[in-house]
C-alpha cells in the first residue's frame, strides 16, 4: 500500500538553526518531513521545482530588520505565496568547545544577521576577534565543532550547541533582550482561507518616479481604513534612486476592500506583485489545516495584475 503523502518543508539548515526551531514550534504536533537546505535561495528553489511542498525562511528581525536575501528573492526572482508567518524569540549564545576560554578565542563565526544582533557584545568582550560569515548560525556551530579548536567560537542557538556537542561559553549575549525573528512559510500557489485576522503582502513597482508616489500609495491604503503593518523600500537594481515598496497590511485578498486597494494601486500607481494573504501571527494557534486553492474571483484579480506586468 502507498504511504500517505507527508508534507515536505524545506528550511534554512543545517539542523539546529533558529529557522528549524521556529518550524518545529510552528508545526507543533502536525506531521511533516523537514528538509534542511544550505541557503535561503536553495529553500525557495526547492519549492519552485516541487521537491518540497513548502519553504520556511526568516524574513525580519526585531534588532537587525529585514533579511534581505529572503525579501529580494521574493520580489525579484521567485513567484511564491506566503502561506503563514511565525515569530520566534531569539537568544544568541557564544558557543565553543568544552573547556574553551574567552581569552583564547581569536575567530568568531556566524550568519551576518546573528553577528549584527550581538555587535555590542563582540566589541566589548572580543574586540580583537576576527569575524567570519557563514550561511546560517548552525552552519557556524557545525564548523566550530569540526575544527576541534579552543580558539574559535560561533554565535547561535543553544539547541545547535547541544546538537553538535559544544558548550555555551556565554549565554544570552543579544544586544537587546527583546530579540525576535519573523519567519514565513511559502508555497507555490495556495492561499489559506481568511480567518478574520489576516495580513496581505504586496510589492508596488512604480511605473515612473513621480513626486509624492509613496504618499499616494499610503493614501490608497489609509483612505480605506486598512492598517499598514510594514513598509520597506528596496532598490530595483536598475539605477540609483529607483525603488519598489514592499508593503504588509491587515486584511485578506478575499475581502472586497483589499481587492479594491490592489486593483487601484495596480491601475494608477504602478505594477503590483501579490506575495500572499495569510493568518496574522496572533491567530496562528487557531489556524485550521483547511485551505483553498485560489477562489475564482481572486484568481481573476491576480490574472489582471499579472497581465499588466511590464515585460523586463
Ligand atoms: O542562522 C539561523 O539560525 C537562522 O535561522 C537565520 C536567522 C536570520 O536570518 O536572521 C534567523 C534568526 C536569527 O535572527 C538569526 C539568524
Amino acid at each position: 500500500m502507498d504511504e500517505p503523502h507527508r508534507v515536505r518543508i524545506a528550511y534554512l539548515g543545517p539542523a539546529g538553526t533558529f529557522t528549524e526551531e521556529a518550524l518545529i514550534e510552528f508545526m507543533g504536533t502536525r506531521p511533516y518531513d523537514g528538509i534542511p537546505r544550505p541557503t535561503i535561495e536553495d529553500v525557495l528553489t526547492d519549492v519552485v521545482i516541487g521537491s518540497s511542498d513548502y519553504g520556511f525562511v526568516p524574513i525580519e528581525n526585531s534588532i537587525e530588520g529585514t533579511v534581505t536575501p529572503t525579501l529580494d528573492a521574493m520580489i525579484f526572482r521567485f513567484r511564491l505565496q506566503i502561506y503563514a508567518e511565525y515569530i520566534l524569540p531569539v537568544r544568541q549564545q557564544l558557543i565553543a568547545a568544552k573547556g574553551a576560554r574567552l581569552e583564547d578565542i581569536h575567530s568568531v563565526y556566524s550568519y551576518s544577521h546573528a553577528l549584527a544582533q550581538v555587535g555590542r557584545f563582540l566589541r566589548d568582550r572580543l574586540p580583537r576577534a576576527e569575524l567570519h560569515h557563514t550561511d546560517s548560525t548552525a552552519e557556524a556551530v557545525r564548523l566550530v565543532a569540526d575544527a576541534k579548536s579552543d580558539a574559535i567560537a560561533a554565535i547561535g542557538p543553544k539547541r545547535a550547541a547541544e546538537l553538535y556537542g559544544l558548550d555555551v561559553l556565554i549565554a544570552d549575549i543579544d544586544d537587546h533582550a527583546a530579540n525576535s525573528t519573523r519567519f514565513l512559510l511559502l508555497n507555490n500557489d495556495t492561499i489559506p482561507r481568511p480567518t478574520g485576522d489576516d495580513k496581505t503582502s504586496i510589492v508596488c513597482f512604480q511605473v515612473e518616479d513621480r513626486p509624492g508616489s509613496l504618499l499616494s500609495i499610503l493614501a490608497e491604503i489609509a483612505s480605506r481604513g486598512i492598517n499598514l503593518t510594514k513598509l520597506e523600500s528596496r532598490p530595483t537594481k536598475t539605477g540609483i534612486g529607483i525603488y519598489c515598496f514592499a508593503i504588509d497590511f491587515g486584511g485578506h485578498i478575499a475581502e472586497r476592500h483589499v481587492q479594491e486597494v490592489i486593483t487601484d494601486l495596480n491601475r494608477y500607481l504602478g505594477h503590483v506583485k501579490f506575495l500572499g494573504s495569510y493568518p496574522a501571527f496572533v491567530n496562528q494557534k487557531h489556524h485550521s489545516e483547511a485551505n483553498s486553492t485560489i477562489d475564482p474571483l481572486v484568481g481573476e484579480l491576480l490574472g489582471q495584475i499579472e497581465s499588466s506586468r511590464p515585460t523586463q
